[in-house]
């Protein structure tokens, strides 16, 4: 049978299971063309079916969140942690805070983060949770009540050897400490249960920064392989949140140009780069829950409406908002305006028709798996440092980084190498499922 014919019949009985799951679907999708002639290859992975088994999360729980507003009136939101796998360690995963939030997407992230926490190299399962609670126009007393009332919900299902969630969109250094609060006295116990803490009470250092630091350490390595380097480079990013603006300081720290940034009502375009100060300013907007429409007079940055940041003449294209927000024709841009590598800060912020133009135009594509893996590794070093009750240095911390992020670019560029090119999607879910399918072949029928 061919590979096509594999594909499509293990494809055909996952959808008929998991009907109105396109984002879920769609991400199984990648991993099983990549993957399914190796289980077919190895006898102890088919014997396994450790594709049938990856298909279907561990365990899928799904609670109601009753909070009250300032008006003490009883709100009701739909909360879920999906524990896709811990065949390698605990499940670890973010948890997201947003009206687009459904099972299909957690579904999605959760059997991503599986992949993503194997190539880190560190002992980590995968798992994504969150809710359709949308913190936009509450006021802090709300969201943080709304975080006491999910953490009372989901509580039971967690623990730091059985799952450690962290942040992902909306949910930051704040809302953890609520998170953890709540955690801390409903369990009467003080553990590592979630990541991404505050310092001041058993973060790691460099948490905050490290996915959007990891990412560009990532295309530091990818640029090397061809022997450029990133100084002087344009760079378009997406997104005003946690990870790019941090990539957007690291890059700029690099020597390159980062000329655009944006949120779902615009962009802003500074054809000269933006400053540091104009990032902070960004940073400043998200924090402070308003859009990026007025930029100060002296920003280097013109905002225009309408979230296309990809239509600028660039070197590098770092999406760093969310799923599918680069479709055909905004692929098609950046390759109209000479783009060479894409590296995805994002979750899967590709759709597929954009996947298939990046590809046709030879651009250089990093998957999130591998290049937004530098938050979860940090994640995992934060666990380690709760564990030992000793903390590391920001240095340390850094240094740690950049090794794990270069330690993945080598393994999945060998995995990847074809000829003179190198496909590090193919590479990524080739070397992340290798670890995971030695791990579920060893472990009997359970
Ligand atoms: N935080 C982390 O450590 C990690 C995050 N990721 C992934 O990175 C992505 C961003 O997460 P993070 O930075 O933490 O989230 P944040 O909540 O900090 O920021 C997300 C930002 O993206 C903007 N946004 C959403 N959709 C679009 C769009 N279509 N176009 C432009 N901007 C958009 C939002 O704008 P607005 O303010 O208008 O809503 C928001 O400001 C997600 O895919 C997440 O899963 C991956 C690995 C780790
Ligand atoms: O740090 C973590 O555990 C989660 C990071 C995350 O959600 C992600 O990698 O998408």
């Amino acid at each position: 049978m061919s590979r096509d014919s594999l594909l499509e019949e293990f494809m055909e009985e996952v959808e008929a299971r998991n009907p109105g799951e396109p984002e879920f679907l769609q991400a199984l999708r990648h991993v099983a063309r990549d993957t399914i002639t190796i289980e077919k290859a190895h006898a102890e992975y088919a014997r396994a079916r450790v594709l049938a088994r990856l298909a279907k999360p561990d365990r899928m729980v799904e609670f109601r969140v009753t909070w009250q507003d300032d008006d003490h009136r009883i709100r009701v939101n739909r909360g879920w942690r999906v524990q896709h796998s811990n065949a390698i360690g605990p499940y670890k995963g973010g948890l997201r805070f947003h009206p687009s939030v459904t099972p299909s997407i957690l579904k999605f992230l959760a059997f991503e983060q599986t992949f993503k926490n194997a190539l880190t190299g560190l002992p980590l399962g995968g798992g994504k949770g969150g809710s359709d609670f949308d913190p936009r126009g509450h006021s802090d007393a709300e969201i943080m009540r709304f975080c006491q009332a999910f953490m009372m919900q989901l509580t039971p299902f967690i623990g730091p050897d059985r799952d450690v969630p962290a942040g992902d969109i909306n949910v930051g250094t704040r809302e953890i400490g609520w998170l953890f609060a709540a955690y801390k006295a409903q369990a009467n116990e003080f553990t590592g249960v979630l990541t991404g803490k505050g310092r001041s009470f058993g973060g790691s250092a460099v948490r905050v920064e490290a996915t959007g630091w990891g990412l560009v350490y990532f295309t530091q390595a990818m640029l090397a392989v061809q022997g450029e380097d990133i100084e002087g480079k344009r760079i378009a990013i997406s997104g005003k949140g946690n990870v790019a603006t941090h990539a957007a300081e690291k890059a700029i720290a690099c020597g390159a140009r980062v000329i655009t940034l944006s949120d779902t009502s615009g962009t802003l375009i500074a054809p000269d780069g933006l400053t540091f100060e104009d990032v902070a300013w960004v940073r400043a907007c998200k924090e402070a829950g308003s859009d990026i429409s007025e930029p100060p007079r002296t920003c280097n940055a013109k905002y225009h409406d309408g979230n296309n940041p990809w239509e600028q003449e660039v070197d590098i294209a770092l999406p760093c908002a969310t799923q599918n927000e680069i479709d055909g024709p905004m692929a098609q841009a950046l390759v109209d305006g000479g783009t060479r590598y894409l590296a995805e800060g994002a979750n899967m912020p590709l759709a597929d028709e954009a996947v298939a133009t990046i590809a046709k135009a030879n651009i250089t594509r990093a998957p999130g798996k591998a290049s937004n893996a530098g938050g979860v590794a940090v994640s995992g070093l934060e666990m380690s440092q709760n564990s030992r009750r000793r903390f590391a240095t920001p240095e340390e911390v850094d240094a740690d980084l950049k090794d794990i992020m270069r330690t993945i670019h080598a393994r999945i560029a060998d995995e990847g190498r074809d000829d003179d090119r190198i496909d590090y999607s193919r590479g990524a879910n080739v070397a992340s499922f290798r670890r995971v399918a030695d791990a579920i072949a060893s472990m009997g029928a359970i």
